[in-house]
């Protein structure tokens, strides 16, 4: 069963509450109420019991604090030692009546009669056994400003901090594109109201919010357009991240009246006699994917290397049904540099690019267009134009180069602090499929955008990403007819791969150091544990 993870875009969120509002139906006292049972148990896990635990709710001007104050009403009421702590001058009043009525103290943070003062309200923020942010939500417009910043920034220097129960998002991220444009505390846990917002899967936000759990509100929102964007205003209309048990349904897995040339095969243009472990990481991924068959097209050394390492690869160009290209390749390099060429043309990528003849891609007259995976040193080598089923996978770095190259002024910090944005930005400017490596991996494309997080740290390794590269020719190359007419699939087969790398270095070492040869090693059994959910 499909179990993808939908975040939604502000905008769909705000249409789907409207019409529910306008009926009376109490969503922020459902709301609440979800959110003060979750701060109980977490309490009773953490305390022992909800009685005499001390919370503190930060609470902010709209609806985001409007929560708080209802969840503080809640927690009070069932015998926890509350202080609401009031940044700014405004309160959602709904949820003050209800806090006062509970007994709850609110206290004013920053200067005047009466008010905490900064510090003050940041000792008893540190003292707390929890802490709620309830402070922005999807109303937030850029960094959180005045003294909540200032509140933030102060827990934020702190050496220990209670554990934080953000309401809704993180106060402060960017809740419609990942951002971090200031101040945010890291949340211990994220109760996400109704919906979950984009940027709880973006990174670099995603990071700050670890465990997200989903507040159910039987909101209906509304389909995301085809082709995910909104409007200028609106945003991203929506996010998407694989889960383990999507992989069966979407995993070639071969059928009795299959041959091998029928699951498919990939053509892989990678190394170089200075780089020969390229083509043997990349060559060796699409082997143990499970592709019909692997040609590997390069010079003599790295040939002999990959031969040696895999002596199944069929040596020499030939039909493919999929390309990839550039791992370990030097741009510089005249031989494989003409490889990569004469792949691009064959798979329908001519010297300016692929410009489908009615304007709108989908090609059939044209049986040689196969999808690409271009990598590393292919990059360089990339048409004016694309299509949906090339896709690109760059780091930060290489992608920075590659807008580079189209005119923006970028280096890889600018990428690293807005991913989708810049992903978005080359997909647009090329028309391709971008996967973008990291951490996170964020794959944006004419099809829609995904996020996967599997991928322990120990993955940033030499040669993890030949490894991805080789993964996704073969998922592709199984599904190529498919994936030139449908943009959506090759989005997911990217957002696949990088699941199954992410899954396989856990396998390979679970919780330890793994190199790129393990994970290669690990591919097989990986995806065998995936595909028929057992624990091996
Ligand atoms: N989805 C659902 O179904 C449900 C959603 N619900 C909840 O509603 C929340 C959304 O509430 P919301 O629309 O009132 O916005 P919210 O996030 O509280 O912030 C707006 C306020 O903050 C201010 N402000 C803005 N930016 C700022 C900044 N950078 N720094 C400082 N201040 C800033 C802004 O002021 P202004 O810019 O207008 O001067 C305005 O006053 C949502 O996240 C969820 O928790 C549930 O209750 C029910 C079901
Ligand atoms: N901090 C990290 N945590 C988890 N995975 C990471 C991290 N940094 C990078 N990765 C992953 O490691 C791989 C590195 O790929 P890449 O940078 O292309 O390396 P190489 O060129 O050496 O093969 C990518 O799949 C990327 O998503
Ligand atoms: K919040």
């Amino acid at each position: 069963m499909a179990c993808m993870i939908e975040a939604v875009g502000v905008h769909r969120v705000r249409a789907a509450e409207e019409p529910l509002l306008a009926a009376g139906v109490p969503l922020m006292e459902r709301a609440a109420a979800a959110i003060a049972a979750r701060a109980a148990q977490v309490l009773r896990g953490r305390q022992g019991a909800v009685r005499g635990a001390v919370v503190v709710v930060l609470v902010g001007p709209g609806n985001n604090g409007g929560d708080g104050l209802h969840a503080a009403a809640r927690l009070a009421r069932r015998g926890a030692r509350v202080t609401v702590v009031q940044l700014g001058d405004r309160v959602h009043e709904g949820g003050l009546a209800a806090a006062d009525a509970a007994g709850v103290a609110v206290r004013r943070a920053g200067a005047g009669p009466e008010a905490l003062g900064l510090p003050g309200a940041a000792r008893l923020a540190l003292d707390a056994d929890l802490l709620v942010d309830a402070l922005l939500g999807i109303g937030a417009t850029g960094a959180l400003r005045g003294d909540a910043a200032r509140l933030v920034r102060q827990l934020l220097a702190a050496d220990h901090r209670p554990f934080v129960l953000a309401v809704d998002v993180p106060s402060g991220i960017g809740v419609g594109d990942g951002t971090v444009p200031g101040p945010v505390l890291p949340a211990d846990l994220t109760l996400a109201c109704g919906a979950l917002a984009p940027g709880l899967l973006l990174p670099p936000a995603a990071g700050h919010a670890p465990h997200v759990e989903l507040v159910d509100l039987d909101l209906d929102v509304p389909a995301a357009q085809p082709g995910d964007v909104g409007g200028p205003a609106e945003g991203l209309d929506a996010v998407h991240r694989l889960q383990d048990a999507d992989v069966p349904g979407a995993w070639p897995v071969p059928r009795p009246s299959d041959d091998k040339y029928r699951r498919g095969v990939v053509g892989v243009v990678a190394g170089t006699a200075t780089y020969p472990g390229a083509a043997v990481l990349t060559v060796g991924a699409a082997v143990r994917s499970g592709a019909g068959m692997v040609r590997y097209v390069g010079p003599a050394e790295p040939a002999a290397a990959v031969l040696a390492a895999h002596p199944e690869v069929v040596p020499g160009s030939g039909r493919v049904q999929a390309w990839v290209l550039g791992p370990g390749v030097d741009p510089e390099d005249g031989e494989q540099a003409r490889h990569v060429q004469e792949a691009l043309g064959e798979a329908g990528l001519g010297s300016r690019g692929y410009f489908a003849p009615t304007g709108v891609w989908g090609p059939t007259a044209d049986a040689g267009i196969r999808p690409v995976v271009v990598d590393a040193g292919a990059l360089a080598a990339l048409p004016e134009r694309c299509a949906p089923w090339v896709v690109l996978t760059p780091h930060a770095g290489e992608l920075a180069r590659l807008l580079g190259e189209r005119g923006e002024t970028l280096v890889r910090e600018d990428i690293e602090a807005e991913p989708y944005r810049w992903a978005r930005r080359a997909c647009d400017l090329t028309g391709a499929t971008v996967l973008l490596k990291g951490a996170t991996t964020v794959v944006v494309g004419p099809g829609g955008t995904f996020s996967q997080a599997e991928a322990p740290a120990w993955l940033a390794t030499a040669g993890a990403g030949d490894v991805l590269a080789g993964l996704l020719g073969t998922l592709l190359a199984a599904r190529a007819e498919e994936a030139v007419q449908h943009p959506g699939l090759v989005v997911r087969l990217a957002a696949l791969a990088a699941l199954v790398h992410g899954r396989a270095a856990t396998t390979a070492n679970p919780g330890g150091p793994v190199s790129a040869s393990m994970l290669v090693e690990a591919l097989p059994r990986t995806i065998a544990r995936l595909i028929t959910r057992e624990e091996r």
